[in-house]
């Protein structure tokens, strides 16, 4: 990533093919020591085979992979000191807490002292005392997901692979681990790369981020940089919830935008107020109608008509309600122009917003 810093983890140009399909197509990147990484894309993009070229489980077909300096291509996957957490546990489930957390220390031949010492240490850690006598089907999915990172870190790996690891726990548990690996990392210091494809939990939890689109790497950067400054066209499609619309021609304040490309349209590009609230901006307003709206808990997301487009939008709880069949103002930012044969994206800022052309009251 940031070339001035030491990379605890490095792949260099890896390729991997499946029958015909590239997997991997020319992946380099490197991870420093201690980051949490998430690598982010849509089903199929390659962030497992990634993950798995990485453990030793897979083998590239070309490239190079270092970690903490030394080139570990040939050394079996037991041997790289990699600790995994898998989606769906993968606990042994005929062993109790404690055995399963014991059950690398056993293998490395620990004594029995040692290792009495390292799972009550693991067990303090992620939080499951008085636990340690139960069976993986005696816990919740959190719990035994907490079970599976001690299990995952008793052996002192030095890198922590986590392979869509809150995927089967219902949403709000997921919330709650969220947070809980954070700390988590933080804590234990070891350096981690996360598999998802929920960009929610990329942003919320990672260091930094990695996108995979196709096979390829499509952008790396913290998470304020990939989601503010998304760097190709499929990236500014891919994070947040954009309405695209195609052909984009032009809505009021955005009279330099070309034709023929795709518009992108965040909810939080967008401004609505109702007529009679005050509008600071009346010449680069365009006017809506509101065809649906849903709550959302702490807001409602408003799907409005302009010109022929329907758009979503927010509006936080607290203002004053907007019901279905209004016409509201509605007030566009701006906005990302995509043209998929050309690899960028321009940002267009609504031309009130560049000429500071507030009504003053
Ligand atoms: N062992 C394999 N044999 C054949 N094809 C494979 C194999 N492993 C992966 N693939 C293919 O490689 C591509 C990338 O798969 P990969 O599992 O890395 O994607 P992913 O981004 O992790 O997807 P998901 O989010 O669905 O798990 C997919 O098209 C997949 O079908």
């Amino acid at each position: 990533m940031q070339d001035n810093k030491k990379a605890y983890v490095e792949l260099k140009h890896i390729n991997k093919t499946f029958n015909d399909y590239k997997a991997s197509d020319d992946v380099s990147f490197s991870v420093e020591k201690g980051k949490l990484i998430g690598l982010l894309g849509p089903s199929g993009s390659g962030k497992t085979t990634i993950l798995r070229i990485l453990a030793g489980l897979e083998n590239a077909d070309s490239g190079e992979i270092y970690i903490d300096g030394k080139q570990v291509n040939n050394i079996p996957a037991s041997k790289r000191e990699i600790g995994f957490v898998f989606q769906n546990y993968a606990l042994f489930r005929y062993k109790t807490v404690y055995d399963n957390i014991a059950f690398g220390l056993k293998i490395q031949k620990k004594s029995r002292a040692e290792i009495k010492e390292r799972v009550y240490e693991l067990i303090e850690l992620v939080g499951l005392r008085g636990f340690e006598k139960r069976y993986p089907t005696q816990l919740s999915g959190g719990q035994r997901q907490r079970v599976a990172f001690a299990r995952a870190l008793a052996t002192q790996p030095h890198l922590l692979l986590l392979d869509e690891p809150f995927a089967a726990i219902d949403a709000k548990v997921r919330k709650e681990l969220r947070s809980w690996l954070r700390e988590l990392i933080n804590r234990v210091g070891i350096t981690s790369i996360f598999v998802t494809h929920d960009q929610d939990e990329a942003i919320e939890v990672a260091d930094q981020i990695i996108v995979t689109n196709k096979g390829r790497i499509e952008q790396v950067g913290t998470p304020v940089e990939v989601y503010g400054n998304p760097k190709t066209p499929f990236m500014a499609q891919f994070l947040g919830e954009p309405v695209l619309i195609k052909d984009y021609v032009s809505f009021n304040g955005f009279h330099s935008a070309s034709d023929g490309k795709t518009a992108v349209i965040r909810p939080e590009f967008i401004t609505v107020r109702k007529k009679n609230e005050f509008n600071p901006y009346p010449v680069t307003t365009e006017e809506g109608v509101v065809e649906g709206v849903s709550f959302r808990g702490n807001g409602l997301e408003l799907r409005i008509r302009v010109h022929n487009e329907i758009v979503i939008a927010n509006r936080p709880i607290g203002q004053e309600l907007i019901e279905e069949g209004e016409s509201v103002n509605l007030f566009l930012h701006k906005i990302y122009l995509v043209d998929d044969d050309k690899d960028e994206v321009d940002v267009v800022v609504n031309e009130a917003v560049r000429n500071n052309e507030s009504v003053v009251i």
